[in-house]
């Protein structure tokens, strides 16, 4: 039996401004700080053996509000670009309202949630989802099935992917599929690796 709970970062300075923020290296807002701090306090009755983030600071400044909150400044961190969020290429800084004007709804809903749908010079889901599921299957589903319990604090779409992993949503069904920011998702394993309880922790 393990634990994974995910999160994603909490606001952004361009998630409170309407941008697509994608690769850029954007900090949290203040809403952002404490959506992180929330989500700490309500990680105080698990425990964790190791943490893994992106080489992103909004998701490494909320891994380290969170560690703060549960007492654990000193867990092992492992920080890996293959959970960065997924480039938005020409998209990056532009407003999302802006770009529906644009572009139209359609066409910007396709890039934001399509799953192999390719923003202009960025990168699809699918793409994404490949290069998170690499890493995650090689770097942390062996600690998982060894009974570690793993804290991973990242981004909607380097999430999103996963979770399609995890929870076996199909390629339609995971542009339905949102993660709030700093809302902690627990996954149970059973010592076969089969999920035995998928829940958000609030
Ligand atoms: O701008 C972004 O990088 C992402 C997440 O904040 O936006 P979207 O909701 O379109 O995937």
């Amino acid at each position: 039996m393990s634990n994974l709970i995910i999160i994603r970062h909490g606001q952004s300075e361009w998630n409170l401004e309407n941008r697509f923020t994608g690769s850029t290296d954007i900090e949290l807002s203040v809403a952002g700080e404490m959506e992180a701090a929330n989500a700490g306090k309500l990680l105080r009755k698990y425990s964790f053996d190791e943490a893994f983030t992106s080489v992103l600071v909004r998701a490494v400044h909320t891994l380290n509000i969170v560690l703060k909150e549960i007492d654990k400044v000193l867990l092992p961190v492992t920080k890996t670009a293959a959970f960065n969020e997924r480039s938005y290429g020409d998209l990056q800084g532009k407003n999302k309202m802006d770009m529906i004007k644009k572009y139209g709804s359609a066409q910007v809903l396709s890039w934001r949630r399509g799953y192999d749908t390719t923003p202009p010079h960025g990168e699809s889901l699918k793409d994404t989802y490949n290069r998170v599921v690499a890493y995650y299957d090689k770097e942390i589903e062996p600690k998982l099935r060894a009974g570690k319990n793993v804290l991973i604090v990242a981004h909607g779409n380097s999430l999103r992917a996963l979770m399609m992993h995890i929870e076996k949503i199909s390629e339609v069904k995971i542009s339905d599929t949102n993660l709030k920011t700093g809302i902690p998702r627990l996954y149970e394993f059973d010592s076969g690796m089969k999920v035995v309880k998928a829940s958000y922790i609030s």
